[in-house]
């Protein structure tokens, strides 16, 4: 259960004070005290803190906090749709608060988006010659501090970096919830708030594909031109290379998606090899296999029972090693023609850590209209999703219900 808390806004404290953490007094009986000071809307770009609030909390049973780091444009928020509905219920932005909040909440999750801890708003970064993607960009303290107090059951007043305005916009209250989630660009960068992470995904997507998604959105969708994100690109590969792409080594999973490898040369975008890197040894968490575990294995399940058209589907599984970590490598190249028929390929994966025969498939068949429910970026997200939720149960030692499905599976 998280914790359950009163809002109580004091008047008489005083109004200047510019403290952006909570200072927190135990009450004992599994109480908590909290004050602290909401961010004033007049002056955006000034750390200017006032309304002081304190909060009386019931100690929160552990919240499992979860880490997802991945470049923007890379499938973040697809990847969280795919993971809240694991856990049942939609996810939305707080209610009644900013309309351009970054945050989701759901009944079991709350996702916040690392870009709130942007200390350099767009016109500041201008100003420094810096990326959001750089540290110096970024308030890492504050992360620390806010993901530690709501990993304790602390409610935060969390910033928010408004992605319209460009601006920081007056924080939100943030409650501690079951599963919280923190995404975004360095959720592994600082080892402090790496430390207290229960799981870490990193989405790895190469620079063709990233290139072919983000002509596809920015150019479809936001009516950028050709040129205008090839030098957006361009222009944030040194620092992502420098602080994004690092984090890689320390996930305990990595969906990473590259280029097929079924048709020569081929830099569409649109057929796509995905792997599933699991590192071994990680506590919870077992990573999937298929056929036998431990072997080398490839396999064309194309044929009687898989509707396969060009280029085919072909998946390996195999032991490799990954930044100096044993890991398991689940690999798909291709594309599903009829989801349907995922069951067969769900029939031969193990460890799945699913609550009834054919959920995985049951999720993909859910959200078919999600990008990549055809390819091995839809399976595996939905996937790690199944491992999040066995994760959180064994935390916990708690059970989330079976999906509605399961009676009639
Ligand atoms: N698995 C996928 N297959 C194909 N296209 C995808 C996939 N995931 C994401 N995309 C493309 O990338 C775009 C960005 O996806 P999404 O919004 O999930 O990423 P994000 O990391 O949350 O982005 P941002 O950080 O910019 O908000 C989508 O509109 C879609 O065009
Ligand atoms: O890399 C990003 C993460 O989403 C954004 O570019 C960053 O947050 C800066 O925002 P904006 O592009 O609105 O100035």
């Amino acid at each position: 259960m998280a914790s359950v808390c009163t809002v109580y806004t004091i008047q008489s404290l005083n109004s200047t004070s510019s403290i952006s953490t909570p200072t927190k007094t135990n009450l004992g009986f599994n109480q908590k005290q909290v004050i602290f000071y909401r961010k004033t809307s007049q002056t955006k770009r000034n750390n200017n803190y006032s309304t002081p609030c304190l909060v009386t909390c019931s100690a929160a049973d552990k919240t499992v906090v979860i880490g997802l780091a991945a470049d923007s444009g890379c499938g973040k928020s697809t990847f969280m749709r795919r993971l809240t509905s694991v856990f049942g219920g939609a996810a939305e932005p707080p209610k009644g608060g900013n309309p351009d909040s970054n945050t989701l909440i759901s009944d079991m999750t709350t996702v916040i988006c690392l870009d709130d801890y942007h200390s350099l708003d767009r016109t500041g970064r201008k100003e420094k010659g810096v990326t959001a993607l750089d540290p110096k960009a970024n308030d890492f303290d504050l992360m620390y501090e806010q993901v530690k107090a709501l990993k304790e059951g602390v409610p935060v007043e969390k910033p928010i970096y408004n992605h319209v305005s460009g601006l920081l916009d007056p924080p939100e209250l943030i409650k501690p919830p079951k599963i919280l989630v923190i995404e975004g660009l360095h959720p592994m960068f600082d080892s402090r708030v790496r430390d207290l992470l229960d799981f870490s995904i990193y989405l790895d997507i190469s620079n063709e594909v990233k290139f072919a998604w983000k002509i596809q959105r920015d150019m479809a969708e936001r009516g950028h031109s050709l040129e205008s994100i090839k030098a957006s690109i361009e222009a944030r590969k040194p620092d992502f290379e420098a602080y994004i792409d690092p984090q890689k080594q320390y996930a305990d999973a990595v969906i990473e998606v590259l280029p097929t490898q079924l048709i020569p040369d081929d830099n569409g975008g649109k057929i796509l090899r995905v792997r599933l890197i699991q590192k071994e040894g990680v506590k919870n968490f077992n990573p999937v296999y298929l056929f036998d575990e431990g072997s080398t294995i490839s396999w064309i399940p194309c044929g009687r029972k898989l509707t396969c058209s060009y280029p085919g589907i072909k998946f390996a599984y195999g032991p490799e090693s990954y930044y100096g970590n044993e890991v398991s490598v689940v690999e798909m190249d291709g594309q599903f023609d009829r989801l349907d028929e995922l069951i067969y390929v769900e029939s031969h994966l193990s460890n799945l850590s699913t609550k009834f025969y054919g959920e995985v498939t049951q999720q993909m068949l859910k959200h078919s209209d999600f990008p990549g429910s055809s390819n091995g970026t839809g399976l595996f997200q939905t996937i790690i999703g199944m491992k999040i939720r066995e994760l959180y149960e064994q935390l916990t030692s708690s059970k989330t219900a079976v999906p509605l499905q399961a009676s009639k599976a």
